[in-house]
């Protein structure tokens, strides 16, 4: 089972692999075909009503595998109107190799005539709201038939992932565009959901959540995605953390690292990464008497400052007023591994109710606390065996024990590692590896990095896709450090190229 947005990831991932969208498109096509072969003998109709994206650019490909069948594509819009360089390349093989297509670009001129099988086209995984002209008038008209209704990935006018109309949701009941149907209200209302009514839906790589309610025969065509593109991070995971470009200073997430004591450089380097990751605002709680050092590593950082030396019991009440003032807490760097700081860390946890990540010295305490927290424990894999965590050679093995170490706990873990595994804290959660980064990241500071930036992630996404995420991007910035230094790269060299391996083009 898959979601949309999970798709469109794995989709971007595949492409990263070498294995580009117009590839699956033919997959996706001839599967559209095979598909109508099951419902049609050679020499019947087939009328497949495209829409301009790439789900229309499915069903052009389909066509070319319709040799056998007196097929037509009909384009509901102006073929400049095609979204995508893929999908108009395959419009543009049609009309070279002289497959009848049609232009609608009035609804009211929409003649399908009477055939044998519909292929539904219109609108796959990018629809957003109820269905507009001139797909809305198609839909009717294709549901008034009495053909065969074969759709393409989801009915057109259904959201994949709910099995609803697209546009059932509060902002989107009203159709917009022009529509013959505004003077009829009680008309709006009624049609406000329509959608295709198919026999059959064709969708691809693998379920959608939306699809087994319908009263339609499901098949999942497997358009040749490389298992890869979902078992590894790639940049398809970066999609849809775009921010809201009205969004304020804060909304984008406050982070607040709690550690340094013994240890001035990495809760530094944690709350730089943090910022560099995204966070709006990123504060520091730390003793005193490294406070003005840590202050003194960046002016973007908020210190805050914890009398004497190390942290300890005495710093609970602060630091929990502290933290419910943030989205995340980022526990341990520099924290050492006193007993007090081992008593703060439990005591923290057991009455903390947010999210935090973990790491270095602050992680063995996790697996003997009792917490509501949301946690993302970040150890390497010597740390996951001191958590009491079994480790392995082989990467799948090493997947199959943090997966189920993970659910034990009841957190997400984030074990390092040249593939680093991520694991979600619930029972049959994923677990995801990823492949970036490169040996001279085992230089100090790179494990703070990861800690802050995964901070600040997981107050813009949930704790396994931070983590997820937060592994691609520090391992990308790793690789881009390399690249420039080589083996003599440091981790102030990964925050600075943090920007850069976030990107997602
Ligand atoms: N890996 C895969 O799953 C692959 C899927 N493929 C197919 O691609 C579609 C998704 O294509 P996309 O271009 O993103 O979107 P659509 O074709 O669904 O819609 C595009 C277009 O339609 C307009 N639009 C949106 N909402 C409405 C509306 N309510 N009414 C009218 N028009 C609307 C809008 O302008 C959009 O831009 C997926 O479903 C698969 O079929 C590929 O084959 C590659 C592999
Ligand atoms: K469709």
């Amino acid at each position: 089972m898959i979601t949309t947005d999970r798709m469109a990831a794995v989709d971007a991932n595949a492409a990263a692999l070498g294995v580009p969208r117009k590839q699956l498109m033919e997959s996706s096509g001839n599967a559209v075909a095979r598909a109508v072969r099951e419902v049609a003998d050679p020499g019947a109709t087939v009328a497949l009503c495209c829409g301009r994206g790439n789900n229309g650019g499915d069903a052009f490909v389909a066509a070319r595998f319709l040799s056998a069948y007196d097929a037509t594509v009909h384009l509901l819009g102006r073929p400049e109107s095609i979204r995508t360089d893929i999908a108009r390349e395959n419009w543009t093989a049609l009309e070279t190799a002289e497959i009848p297509t049609e232009v609608v670009t009035d609804a009211a001129d929409l003649a399908l005539g009477d055939p044998d099988v519909v292929v539904d086209a219109m609108l796959g995984s990018g629809a957003t709201g109820a269905l507009r002209e001139p797909e809305r008038t198609a839909a009717r008209l294709i549901n008034e038939s009495d053909a065969a209704v074969v759709a393409v990935d989801v009915p057109s006018g259904i959201d994949a992932d709910t099995g609803e109309p697209t546009g059932s949701d509060a902002d989107a009941g009203e159709p917009t565009g022009s529509d013959a149907d505004t003077s009829e209200p009680s008309k709006i209302i009624t049609d406000s959901g329509i959608h295709v009514d198919a026999d059959r839906v064709v969708t691809f790589h693998d379920e959608k959540p939306g699809l087994a309610a319908l009263d339609a025969e499901v098949t999942v065509a497997d358009i040749g995605i490389p298992a890869a593109a979902e078992r590894f991070t790639g940049p398809g995971d970066l999609l849809g953390l775009a921010r809201d470009p009205n969004s304020h200073k804060g909304e984008n997430g406050e982070v607040l690292v709690v550690g340094g004591g013994p240890y001035t450089g990495a809760p530094s380097l944690a709350a730089r990464a943090a910022l560099r990751a995204g966070a709006d605002l990123v504060r520091v709680a730390c003793p005193e008497t490294v406070a003005r050092e840590v202050q003194g590593f960046s002016a973007d950082l908020i210190v805050r400052e914890l009398p004497g030396d190390r942290i300890g019991p005495n710093h609970l009440d602060r630091v929990r007023d502290l933290a419910d003032a943030n989205d995340v807490v980022v526990l341990g760097p520099g924290l050492g591994d006193g007993d007090g700081s081992a008593e703060f860390v439990r005591e923290f946890l057991t009455a903390y109710g947010g999210r935090a990540v973990v790491d270095a010295d602050a992680l063995r305490v996790v697996p003997t606390v009792e917490t509501d927290a949301e946690l993302i424990c970040t150890p390497h894999q010597g740390e996951l065996v001191g958590m009491g965590g079994e480790t392995a050679d082989d990467p799948n093995e090493r997947a199959a024990l943090v997966r189920s170490f993970a659910a034990e706990i009841g957190h997400t873990l984030l074990v390092k590692g040249a593939y680093d595994v991520i694991a979600g804290g619930g029972n049959g959660d994923e677990v995801r590896l990823n492949r970036t980064g490169n040996p001279g990241m085992t230089v100090g500071g790179t494990g703070d990095v990861l800690a802050g930036a995964v901070g600040a992630l997981a107050a813009q996404t949930d704790p396994f896709r931070a983590a997820a995420v937060g592994a691609y991007v520090n391992g990308t910035a790793g690789d881009l450090a390399a690249a420039e230094n080589g083996y003599g790269l440091v981790a102030t060299d990964l925050i600075d190229r943090l920007p850069e391996a976030m990107r997602d083009e």
